[in-house]
This record gives structure tokens, C-alpha cells and sequence, in this order.
């Protein structure tokens, strides 16, 4: 079997396809994987579990490793209870607050690789939680998966008319991991100094429907406003939904919320971290604009943090706060106590 590219891995799993991870796992995502796959991957009913580190915790399975660390995945042994059925129930926390608590779970410590796993079903916008079979489909480089990560290729590039702002363009760029297309808006012009740069995160809820949970859209609208206003600079809309989850995860993470968690317990619950975006094509889009120097307007230390580390000095970090609404102010608040976002 040839080594395939990430992005056919990405959409292998998201159709529950298993992927072997070379020197490392071969997974089966529990979210996708059919009864029927399940029986080809697995003919004996032996396979493992393997769950993200936020996951296992949720579980309160995390601390009984002697290597107890949140960003490590863990395994979770076969035994006889734990049957096909039992082990959906593990990974979707919509029955937390409903069932009994499962168990007893034995876990067992990471092989190989298992971390880039659970980033590939990061990728595809899956819960992080796969069975480890022995049959793949196909074969992932881990290697392949770290560079893919950082990678983009221009597509097209298009003027683009805007209400009330300067001459733009949107340019197109592919992510060479997913295949999602990420989108900059090039807005006037700006020679000399650091452009003034957003990062968007796609937030559908709160881009297009308005939503009042978060602080998203007026947060969009503003960034254009004020990059307008300057006379010229970038917006990258960039596809990491949910702070990197996706669609469907973000609204897990919404239907824990109605449940009473925060917006970092609800993360956690579902086995992400906090935040699970990096910034590394981002970076990537902004070089292959000519900006290696920005004006970042943001409150989050770690898209600074972030863009930073891939190589983009952030000249100067310039505030974007929006005025709360009743539905966001407890959203705000925890970014700024449990997130460390600025005021
Ligand atoms: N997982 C999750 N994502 C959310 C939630 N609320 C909003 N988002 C997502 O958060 C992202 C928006 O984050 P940003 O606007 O970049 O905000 P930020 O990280 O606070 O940083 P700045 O706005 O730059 O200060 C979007 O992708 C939203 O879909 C939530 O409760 N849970
Ligand atoms: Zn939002």
C-alpha cells in the first residue's frame, strides 16, 4: 500500500473508513464506523479503544495512568462488557447527564503515533475516539501530516466589490490537510507600515445567522469596518468552525452548554482541548501575501503567541472587543478568566 495524502485520509474517516498511521495505530473513528465495517476491521470483536486525553478524563480515566497528562491520548482495553454498543456511548457525551457512569474501564498508555491520530480525526472534524483495528484502507506518514498541516496553495485570486470599503480582492487558498478552502480579503492597499490583519475563525451561527452566543459576527463586521477605515489590510476568513471542532462538534459543544458548562468544560467534555486551532496556515496565507509583519487585531494572546511561532512578527496587537448582549456576556467573561483574553 502507497502512502497516501492527509486529505484523502481526512475524507476516508469522515465515510468510516479505517487509516493505519505508519509505526503507529490503525484507526476506525467510533462516529463513523458501520456495524458492517466494524466486522471487516475486526472480524475477532477484539479491538481496542483509543480516546483523546480530554476525553479520558471526562471519563475519569486520565489519572489512573502514571503518565498523567491531558494532551495524551489513551487507550481503553477490550473486555467482554464492552461491546459495540456500550463503547458509542463512550465517545458521544449527548448520554453523560443521562446514563449511569460505564466501567470498570482499564486504560492503558499511548503507543506510537497515537497522537497523530487523534489530530487526524481533529481533521475531520470527528470526535476524537477511534477503535485501533488491524485492517487499513490507507497509510498516513505522521510526518506528512505535521507539514500538511502548514500548507497552502493559492487558487484565484478575483476582484471583489464591497459596501463602503476600498478596492478589495479575495484571494482563495487550499489547506493542503483538509482540502477546506480558506479565503483572504484584501482590502485597499497598505505600503509601508505592517498591514492591519484579522484572523476569523468561520463561526456560521454567529457569521450568518446572527446568533447572540458568541461575539463573532459583529466582531467580522467591525474588523472590515476599521481595516477600511485605515485605508487598507487583510481579513483571512480562515475554516477552523468552532475554534477548530467544526460545525458539528461546535454544536455538541452548544447542546453541553444548555446543559450548564461553560464553553471550555463543553470542549473538554467532548475530548478537544480549550482551543484547537494553531496558526500555522494562517501564517502560510499571510507570507504568500508579502505580510511578514502585521498589526493583529485581536484580544487572544495565543493568536499572537500563535502567529509568532510560525515565523510572523506581529508588530503591534490592536484591541477588538465588542460591546456584550445578555446571551454573550458569560461567554466573554470565561474567555477572559479560563482563556486569558485580554480586556
Ligand atoms: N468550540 C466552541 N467554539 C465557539 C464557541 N463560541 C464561538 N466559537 C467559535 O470561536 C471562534 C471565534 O473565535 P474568535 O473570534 O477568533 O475569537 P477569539 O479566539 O476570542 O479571539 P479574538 O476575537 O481575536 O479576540 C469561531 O470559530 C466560533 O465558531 C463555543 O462555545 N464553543
Ligand atoms: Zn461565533
Amino acid at each position: 500500500m502507497t502512502s497516501r495524502s492527509i486529505e484523502q485520509a481526512v475524507a476516508a474517516l469522515r465515510r468510516g473508513e479505517p487509516v493505519a498511521i505508519v509505526d503507529g495505530p490503525t484507526i476506525l473513528p467510533l462516529e463513523t464506523a458501520t456495524r458492517a465495517m466494524l466486522d471487516h476491521a475486526d472480524p475477532g470483536g477484539e479491538a481496542n479503544l483509543l480516546v483523546s486525553g480530554a476525553r479520558a478524563a471526562a471519563l475519569g480515566l486520565g489519572n489512573r495512568l502514571a503518565a498523567a497528562d491531558e494532551r495524551m491520548p489513551v487507550r481503553i482495553e477490550r473486555c467482554d462488557w464492552l461491546d459495540r454498543d456500550t463503547a458509542q456511548a463512550l465517545f458521544d457525551p449527548a448520554g453523560d447527564f443521562s446514563r449511569g457512569p460505564i466501567g470498570p474501564l482499564t486504560p492503558l498508555e499511548a503507543g506510537p503515533h497515537d497522537g497523530a491520530a487523534i489530530q487526524l480525526l481533529g481533521l475531520a472534524g470527528l470526535l476524537p475516539a477511534a477503535w485501533l483495528v488491524e485492517k487499513a484502507a490507507i497509510d498516513i506518514d505522521p510526518a506528512a501530516l505535521d507539514e500538511a498541516r502548514r500548507s497552502v496553495t493559492l487558487v484565484a485570486r478575483a476582484r471583489l466589490p464591497l459596501d463602503d470599503l476600498p478596492a478589495s480582492q479575495m484571494a482563495v487558498f487550499r489547506d493542503g490537510a483538509t482540502g477546506e478552502e480558506h479565503a483572504a480579503l484584501i482590502v485597499g492597499a497598505f505600503e509601508g507600515r505592517p498591514p492591519l490583519v484579522r484572523l476569523h475563525s468561520e463561526c456560521l451561527t454567529g457569521d450568518v445567522f446572527g446568533s447572540l452566543k458568541c461575539d463573532c459576527g459583529p466582531q467580522l463586521r467591525h474588523a472590515l469596518r476599521i481595516i477600511g477605515d485605515e485605508g487598507g489590510g487583510i481579513l483571512l476568513y480562515l475554516r477552523q468552525e468552532g475554534r477548530g471542532i467544526g460545525l458539528a462538534n461546535k454544536i455538541r459543544a452548544y447542546a453541553l452548554q444548555d446543559r450548564g458548562l461553560d464553553t471550555v468544560d463543553a470542549n473538554r467534555r467532548l475530548g478537544f482541548a480549550d482551543d484547537e486551532r494553531d496558526y500555522g496556515v494562517a501564517a502560510a496565507i499571510l507570507r504568500a501575501l508579502g505580510a511578514d509583519a502585521v498589526r493583529l487585531l485581536t484580544n487572544n494572546p495565543n493568536k499572537v503567541e500563535g502567529l509568532e511561532a510560525e515565523g510572523i512578527r506581529v508588530a503591534e496587537r490592536v484591541r477588538h472587543h465588542m460591546p456584550p448582549n445578555p446571551h454573550n456576556a458569560a461567554y466573554l467573561e470565561t474567555k477572559k478568566a479560563r482563556s486569558g483574553h485580554h480586556d
